[in-house]
């Protein structure tokens, strides 16, 4: 597995190997040994997976507050996102930073966000398939949205009108969230 490092101090961009033949590919999407042996020790415990009919639908920026903050693999099975992490952990240096990478079926590429972090992504095609695996069990009381726009962050996301869920539509902004992580 080859692992980038990002702007993001913790955020990771993995890439697995992949193993073509005559039939097709096979990949080990993810190895709890394959991490382990490059420092990266997450014990995860939820596999996510959703289905976005549009290009141009936003989901997010959503976190889980407190200990319900969940560290998340976030890798894109069909199509093409913008997936965008912003560190939200005070006392990082990277606080408040932002960034966005393109996660698609051809790039095979996967996004190793910390607890800590928003995470939202922007389908750049129709009929994307997103999955991801969590550290923590989602949290309904928990679950908690930053409006997608959110000025103090100036996130570029490429879109002006995105499609986007009733209640993340009505997002607070940072300044009226309960947001903290710290680093
Ligand atoms: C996240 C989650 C949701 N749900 C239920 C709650 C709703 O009834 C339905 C759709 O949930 P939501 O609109 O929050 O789904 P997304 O907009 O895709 O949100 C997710 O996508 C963004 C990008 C994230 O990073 C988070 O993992 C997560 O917030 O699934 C569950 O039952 N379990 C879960 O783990």
């Amino acid at each position: 597995m080859n692992i980038i490092k990002t702007e993001l101090l913790d955020v990771y961009i993995l890439e697995p190997k992949v193993l073509g033949d005559s039939r097709g590919w096979f990949m080990e999407s993810w190895s709890k040994k394959t991490m382990e042996e490059v420092g990266l020790n997450y014990e995860f415990v939820q596999d996510n997976h959703s289905f976005s009919a549009q290009k141009g639908t936003l989901r997010g920026l959503h976190y889980q507050k407190g200990d319900a903050a969940q560290a998340k693999l976030v890798r894109c099975a069909k199509g093409a996102v913008l997936d965008v992490a912003v560190d939200m952990r005070e006392g990082s240096p990277t606080y408040k930073k932002w960034i966005a990478v393109e996660l698609t079926k051809e790039n095979g590429r996967q996004l190793l966000i910390p607890r800590g972090f928003l995470h939202g992504f922007l389908t750049l095609t129709d009929d994307v398939e997103f999955l991801y695996k969590a550290d923590n069990y989602y949290d309904l009381n928990a679950d908690r949205n930053i409006i997608w726009n959110e000025k103090e962050l100036n996130i570029n996301w490429g879109i002006d009108n995105p499609i986007v869920s009733d209640r993340d539509a009505k997002a607070p902004h940072l300044s009226d969230s309960d947001i903290y992580f710290k680093y």
